[in-house]
């Protein structure tokens, strides 16, 4: 029998906790993403997170420092070489990316470029670093007059094509980030993800992206938790982007949502189902909404709305469930730049069953996470991570 029936993990997309001992390398130094927000909002309202132990782990500022929180609370370092999503991600279910993805600061190779031009018929505008926002505001109404398509890069492995919905139709979009996505999935370039980037408007002043987006990853490198969940019978259940950042693999059944909040509602009405697994949710805004734009105020409030949202979910869940929250890289919007941040995440750990409470070790690896979800269920133990399962009482 599993000690826990359902596990429930939820990733605060990019919400760190404090520069990982590895900061420098990544150009890092000094970025706490929760506690700069904490100090740009001169206080956040954070009530459940705070009954979790979120300010045991690094003060914050408006976070009380709680003797005995809900749960158990730590953070983790990540061990892989990189700070984009897929590598968090991957990591928590039991991967360690040791050689970091394929980025292109200057923009694509020509040989790629005309590839995709010839492929398209289109002609590609940008192909450079940029903000997404930023860019459609560049580009926009000139793609408007022409079709040419928006492409831009980050500091991650990604080939984005921005394009607006009424010249370039979806479909047309998709059939395109599908052909870059074929063409850069091994061999001389590889991508870690290939993203459509659709947006509505009628010129730069009110350009603004639709839930449209789609991503197209690669494939996990070898086999994750989520694989021997799914090959023992057992559900995996992706809500928002899990499913694409795994590329369906290991996934069970996905749900898409359009928004945090839609996420959460997603994930509350799971709680309702009876199944025996693993629910995996991500929550994105704060990452493409806050993090990128910079925007501390904002990311903020998202923090505080999705606060509000936990008292539904404990009154959800039942003894036999077990719910971790944690992140997959940092975003630290007081930060230069619009990159993520090389930082801790914070992982707080609640089940109705706990008797006991209170701070366990430092994880040195995302990957524990993964550890723990298979120790519970029984499955293939992930080659990284070391499960705390035992901890947990
Ligand atoms: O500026 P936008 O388009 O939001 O792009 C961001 O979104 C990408 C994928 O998460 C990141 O690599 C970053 O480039
Ligand atoms: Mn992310
Ligand atoms: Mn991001």
């Amino acid at each position: 029998m599993q000690k826990f029936k359902r596990i429930h993990v939820i990733v605060m997309d990019s919400v760190g906790i404090g520069e990982a001992p590895d900061a420098a390398k990544f150009d890092d130094v000094g970025t706490n993403t929760l506690l700069h927000i904490s100090e740009a909002k001169h206080g956040l309202n954070l009530p459940n997170l705070e009954k979790l132990g979120l300010s045991d782990i690094c003060k914050l500022e408006g976070v009380a420092i709680v003797d005995k929180p809900m749960g158990y609370y730590t953070k983790m370092q990540e061990a892989s070489c990189g700070k984009d999503t897929m590598t968090g991600h991957w990591e928590i279910m039991g991967l360690h990316i040791n050689k970091p993805f394929q980025v292109f600061p200057n923009g694509f190779p020509k040989d790629l470029i005309e590839q995709i031009e010839n492929f398209s018929g289109r002609k590609i505008l940008g192909n450079c670093t940029a903000s997404g926002t930023e860019i459609i505001k560049q580009y926009g109404e000139r793609q408007m007059k022409t079709g040419e398509l928006i492409m831009y890069t980050s500091a991650d492995s990604v080939m984005q094509i921005a394009a607006h919905e009424q010249v370039i139709p979806l479909e047309e979009l998709y059939k395109i980030c599908q052909f870059c996505r074929d063409i850069t999935k091994d061999g001389k370039y590889i991508i870690g993800r290939i993203i459509a980037r659709p947006y509505v408007g009628t010129c730069k002043e009110d350009f603004t992206r639709t839930p449209n987006r789609h991503d197209y990853a690669l494939k996990p490198f070898d086999k994750t938790v989520m694989n021997a969940l799914q090959d023992a019978g057992f559900a995996s259940i992706a809500i928002g982007k899990i499913r694409d950042i795994f590329d369906g693999e290991g996934v069970t059944r996905a749900l898409r949502t359009t928004s945090n909040m839609d996420g959460i509602d997603k994930f509350i009405s799971l709680l309702d189902e009876d199944f025996t697994g693993l629910s995996f949710t991500n929550l994105v805004d704060f990452d493409s909404q806050y993090g990128h734009r910079r925007d501390a105020i904002g990311y903020g409030n998202a923090l505080e709305e999705f606060d509000a949202r936990l008292t539904e979910v404990f009154a959800k869940l039942k003894d036999d469930d077990l719910l971790m929250i944690t992140a997959d890289h940092g975003n630290d919007p007081t930060y230069k730049g619009t990159d993520h941040t090389r930082e801790f995440v914070p992982l707080l750990i609640y089940s109705p069953k706990f008797t006991q409470y209170g701070k366990i070790d430092l994880r040195k690896t995302f990957s524990d996470v993964g550890a723990t979800i298979a120790e519970n269920f029984a499955v293939k133990m992930p080659k990284y991570g070391q499960s705390f399962l035992d901890k947990l009482i």
